[in-house]
């Protein structure tokens, strides 16, 4: 059994008198520690997909298993907890506390889990160790989204999972933060999730998964990954 895996997954959205299916018989799978890219265009089901896997959101039919448990089935008050230990969030507009040093936020996250890494030791991992007492207003886009990352994996989740973490980046800047998301992958061994727009990085993944209009249009697999500085767009 895969480490993560989509199994006939519905999803279906009933408001305003009309239903959505933001999902319909999804199945895919992904191994432990490997980095997923997610594309597809807008209204296609990505982040559906990706708030079902982080216990954001429930499904309508289909079974979700994660780490050979199954999410699915989970009370409320187990996915919470779920959410809480197992999953690092990271998203387009970095969601820091205002008021918090870099420091102070990466601590009210670590603080969640006993076996968390140390939160200044996760800052310099990601090239902060120089502003953990600056706060969010006092840094770039792109120091910003590092915190966020330092944030999500100093809890030490067994997910990290990423929706569009360059969408209010620059060009570079982006690069940058996409290769510090590999880096974590490769060297801590964590499984990371990225959805993307921007088809031109999908050679860094370790795989690629393909959403249209709610269903997975296509999945490959990536024998060599490439290096994030290597590819050009
Ligand atoms: N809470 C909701 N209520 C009703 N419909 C919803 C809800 N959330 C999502 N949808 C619908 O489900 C479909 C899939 O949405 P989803 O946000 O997963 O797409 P996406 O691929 O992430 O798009 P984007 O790239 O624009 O974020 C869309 O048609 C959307 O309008």
């Amino acid at each position: 059994m895969a480490y993560i895996e989509f199994t006939h997954v519905t999803k279906e959205y009933t408001s305003g008198g009309g239903s959505v299916h933001a999902l319909e018989d999804v199945n895919f799978s992904i191994d432990k520690g490997s980095l997923t890219i997610i594309l597809g265009a807008s209204g296609a089901g990505k982040t559906t997909a990706l708030n079902i896997l982080g216990g954001m959101d429930t499904l309508t039919s289909g079974t979700v298993s994660v780490d050979g448990r199954d999410i699915s089935a989970l009370s409320r008050k187990e996915q919470t907890l779920y959410r809480r230990t197992d999953i690092g969030f990271v998203f387009q507009f970095y969601n820091l506390v205002s008021s918090l040093t870099a420091l102070e936020n990466v601590e009210l996250a670590s603080q969640i889990r006993r076996e968390h890494f140390d939160p200044q030791h996760t800052l310099e991992q990601v090239g902060l160790g120089h502003r953990l007492n600056n706060f969010p207003s006092q840094l770039s886009g792109g120091e910003q989204q590092r915190v966020a990352i330092a944030r999500a994996i100093a809890k030490r989740p067994k997910l990290l999972l990423c929706d569009e973490p360059t969408g209010a980046l620059d060009f570079e800047t982006g690069k940058q933060i996409l290769q510090l998301l590999q880096d974590i992958c490769r060297t801590q061994g964590m499984t990371v999730v990225i959805i993307t727009h921007n088809t031109a990085i999908s050679p860094m993944a370790d795989k690629v998964i393909h959403f249209r209009s709610g269903q997975v249009f296509d999945s490959s697999t990536n024998e060599h990954p490439m290096s994030i500085a290597d590819i050009e767009w």
